[in-house]
């Protein structure tokens, strides 16, 4: 199980610090698969990639993370080497131009393997044994990454990302690229490592609530560097109870359609600076609902089992 608590990542600039998660709290349980949504530059993939490697201008800022039971050192690039891989591994964004085109896929791995002071030849039956549930045919090793569609590479990444069955997987904006057919094989493939046990629990960080929709067990929503609210995938899509979840879901187009290519519907105006957020609820400015109260900040309570919503309004809402 992973458990957040009050996480603070910053990032160095030359106008000072832009608080990009600026104190979150969340679990994700054994057997969970987490969508992780919001509109662009809300802190998506800042939390995704705290919770494995601090890019250089990525600040820790306080907070703890723990994995079934262990606190993960985030802040300590060298003490979280034993983790990667093993305990939490990442599908990054952009897996698929991260291959080495210069090299056979299979030779690639090994020398991944290898960094890692593991046997590519030992590991090697249980590779092709996961290539083969997600369709791919031991060929592939041989192969260049050019001669691999974008899904097929997508789909090697993952099966080298969990060999040695994390705890935590990340995926990041893994189906983004793809077109939708190799959308849907990807986002089975999340499923079907999850129900073989290969990875306890995912989070998976998308712009696609359409393919949240098919994934995720649960939907964590951000705004502005704050979470907004965290249900069950079915109530975020029946009955969300965050006006900000509300507008996003009021604005979910078509499957295929990413939201931030779409204005939202009826609010005007954009996310706060992240330099200097303002005090209260960072959503009050474009809000529909906001009253005097929102001046404070609300905090990101419980109001039915496995929902948590951060709005004043939230009670009076899920029941309306
Ligand atoms: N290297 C960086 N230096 C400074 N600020 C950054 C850096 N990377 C991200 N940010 C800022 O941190 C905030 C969160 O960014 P992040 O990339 O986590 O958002 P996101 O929700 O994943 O967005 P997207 O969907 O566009 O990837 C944004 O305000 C962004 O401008």
């Amino acid at each position: 199980m992973l458990a957040v608590s009050d996480l603070k990542i910053h990032y160095r600039t030359l106008a000072g610090s832009v608080k990009a998660l600026d104190g979150v709290t969340f679990s994700v349980a054994d057997g969970e698969i987490m969508g992780l949504a919001g509109e662009s530059g809300c802190g998506k993939s800042t939390l995704g990639k705290a919770l494995i490697r601090l890019e250089e201008r990525m600040m820790y800022a306080g907070g703890q993370v723990t994995l079934d039971g262990k606190v993960l050192p985030i802040a300590d690039h060298k003490a979280m080497n034993p983790y990667r891989f093993r305990h939490v591994s990442i599908v990054p964004q952009y897996a698929m131009s991260a291959l080495n085109p210069t090299r056979r896929i299979g030779r690639m791995i090994d020398e991944l393997l290898d960094a890692r002071g593991l046997k590519g030849s030992t590991l090697r039956p249980e590779l092709e044994r996961r290539l083969a549930i997600l369709g791919l045919g031991p060929d592939v090793l041989g192969m260049y990454p050019i001669e691999l569609s974008g899904g097929m590479k997508q789909r090697v990444v993952m099966v080298l990302s969990t060999l040695l069955d994390p705890s935590l997987l990340i995926a990041d904006e893994v189906t983004s690229a793809l077109d939708v057919a190799s959308q849907k094989k990807v986002a089975g493939a999340l499923v079907e490592f999850r129900d073989r046990g290969y990875v306890k629990s995912m989070i998976v960080v998308t712009h696609d609530l359409a393919i949240l929709a098919q994934v995720a067990d649960s939907i964590l929503i951000m705004y502005a560097g704050k979470l907004a609210e965290k249900a069950p995938t079915r109530t975020i899509v029946e009955a969300p109870a965050h006006p900000y979840t509300r507008l996003l879901l009021g604005s979910l187009p078509e499957v295929g359609i990413r939201f931030e290519e779409k204005r939202l519907p009826g609010i005007k105006g954009r996310p706060p600076s992240l330099l200097s957020p303002p005090v209260g609820c960072r959503f009050r400015d474009r809000c529909p609902l906001a009253f005097g109260k929102c001046v404070e900040e609300p905090p990101f309570v419980e109001i039915a089992p496995g929902h948590q919503v951060a709005c004043w309004k939230a009670d009076a809402h899920a029941q309306g």
